[in-house]
């Protein structure tokens, strides 16, 4: 008999919940519990496929509707959202972990970005480009490029989700989505507004299943033309081959390892206390979490010692709770993730200031920690920690700064203070990042693009570049 307490969650294809007999099932947890409080449908093979051929039919009915019809369905989703902001946070909180001021703030951003991609949708302009020959006009038409195959990651469910589904969805393209296992119910609830509002079923489906199955089964099917993914490096080049071999346009959001350069001449109060909140903000899992801070020696022990006593005022807990600063991570695999880092860091001579375990009892939780003084050898310097773990090395000039802040494969965030216009334009140069933050942490909004480059990332999501990777160019060439 099952209990009573743990809801069930199903998959959405067509409009359809589907629960039924003999399709596997997994747990949903609360991390600040470790309970069990959910119960997730993963999809067959015969789900994936029915939902990949659904999306083609709705993309063909989806397409269809004008730019102006589109936009005014997303603007009534984004309504949604906004009025139904305490349930959809407190989902999050249960099943990601996030506060709950967090959670709030997930909720009414993405709001925010549905609303501006649906309005952006309306001036997806084409081009006319002078002829070079009489009696023939050239045009440049922009098409969706069809069904989306679209994966998020779990550490912001419905930022992520509305992200995917957003950009599809204005640009006039279908979507299936297969959001994360770990935390599903937000995204469900999501995918309903984008119904109840207007969007034909047919044209957003969400799956839940095993990732691999799920992937390889989308990416090699014939109706699926664009594949976006946001999550780990490594997963990110597998699902790149996947996606070269069927010739299958793509975007991905991976991972990243932010530099943080503070030098000599910053204004190093301002400076911590954007720092810590930054460092802090949804534990630590986000991929442009500051990680690495390389701080000019003059200001290196000030620094970390007002970032170290801000750091441990932060109150860890059940992001439920009105009191918590900092939640529990999102899976056990977060807590020895950052018990393996922090060992490493202190056997190549980092110094832990504070922090650097987790917290008796159930739940998965991780002090926010300071690391001092980690060599370049560690694999905290060289590997994305995706937690509430923050590096510091001391640098003698900005030279030095910039070769450690590039000296990684990855390249998606990089924050620089300095007060000064010249070491700013040099920073600007010289750091090998997507997405630049020159005295500030400012994080992502609708009409920036958001970008990595090398290891973390093709292509570009929100602004108008997320935008066109939707679509199709077509040249015309029109006679007579
Ligand atoms: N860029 C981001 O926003 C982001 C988000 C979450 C995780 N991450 C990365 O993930 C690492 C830790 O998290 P993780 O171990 O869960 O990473 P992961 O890459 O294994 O998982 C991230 C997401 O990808 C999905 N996924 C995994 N394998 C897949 C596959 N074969 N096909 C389709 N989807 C698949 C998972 O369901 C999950 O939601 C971090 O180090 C970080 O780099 C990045
Ligand atoms: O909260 S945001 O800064 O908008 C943000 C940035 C990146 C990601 C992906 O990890 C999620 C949220």
């Amino acid at each position: 008999m099952r209990d009573n307490h743990i809801y069930q969650v199903p998959l959405l294809i067509n409009g359809q919940d589907v629960t039924g007999e003999g399709r596997e099932r997994r747990p949903i947890v609360n991390p600040a519990t470790g309970e069990t409080i959910g119960e997730l449908t993963l999809a067959s093979v015969a789900d994936i496929d029915l939902a990949a051929e659904t999306a083609q039919a709705g993309f063909e009915e989806w397409r269809r509707r004008t730019p102006l019809e589109r936009a005014n369905i997303l603007s009534v989703v984004a309504l949604a959202m906004r009025s139904d902001v305490e349930r959809l946070a407190s989902l999050l909180t249960s099943e990601q972990g996030k506060t709950l001021k967090e959670a709030r703030g997930e909720v009414l951003g993405s709001a925010d970005l549905v609303q501006w991609l649906g309005e952006e949708g309306k001036r997806v302009y084409g081009r006319v480009v002078p002829s070079r020959f009489s009696n023939m006009e050239q045009l440049v038409l922009l098409d969706p490029v069809g069904p989306v195959a679209a994966f998020s990651a779990w550490n912001y469910p419905i930022s992520l989700a509305a992200r995917k589904i957003g950009h599809a969805l204005a640009a006039g393209c279908s979507v299936v989505i297969k959001p994360a296992e770990e935390c599903p119910s937000a995204v469900l609830a999501l995918a309903r507004m984008f119904h109840a509002a207007g969007v034909p079923p047919a044209a957003l489906q969400v799956l839940f299943g095993h990732p691999a199955q799920v992937s390889e089964r989308l990416i090699a099917s014939p109706h699926i033309r664009k594949i976006t993914f946001t999550g780990s490096t490594s997963v990110g080049r597998h699902l790149a081959t996947l996606a070269g071999a069927a010739l299958k346009k793509v975007t991905f959001e991976l991972g990243g390892h932010a530099p943080v350069i503070v030098m000599d001449d910053a204004d190093i109060d301002a400076f911590v206390e954007a720092a810590v909140a930054s460092k802090y903000r949804n534990a630590g899992q986000i991929c442009t979490s500051p990680s690495r801070f390389f701080v000019h020696e003059r200001v290196y022990q000030r620094t970390v010692d007002a970032f170290v006593q801000r750091a441990k005022a932060l109150t860890v807990g059940n992001g439920a709770d009105s009191a918590t600063d900092m939640g529990p991570l999102a899976q056990g695999r977060r807590v020895s993730a950052m018990e393996e880092l922090t060992h490493d860091a202190l056997t190549h001579g980092g110094r832990i200031l504070t922090g650097g375990a987790g917290r008796s009892g159930a739940g998965y939780f991780w002090q926010p920690t300071v690391l001092a003084d980690v060599s370049a050898e560690a694999r905290l310097m060289r590997e994305e920690p995706f937690g509430p773990v923050a590096a510091f090395q001391p640098v003698a000039s900005l030279d030095d700064a910039l070769r450690a802040a590039n000296s990684t494969e990855y390249g998606l965030a990089g924050y620089a203070f300095t007060s000064t216009i010249e070491g700013a334009r040099r920073i600007q140069e010289g750091l090998r990042v997507g997405i630049l933050g020159l005295n500030t942490f400012t994080p992502s909004v609708p009409e920036m693009p958001f970008a990595g480059v090398r290891d973390s990332g093709i292509g570009a999501a929100m602004g108008y570049e997320g935008l066109m990777e939707h679509m199709n160019v077509k040249a015309v060439f029109r006679a007579g």
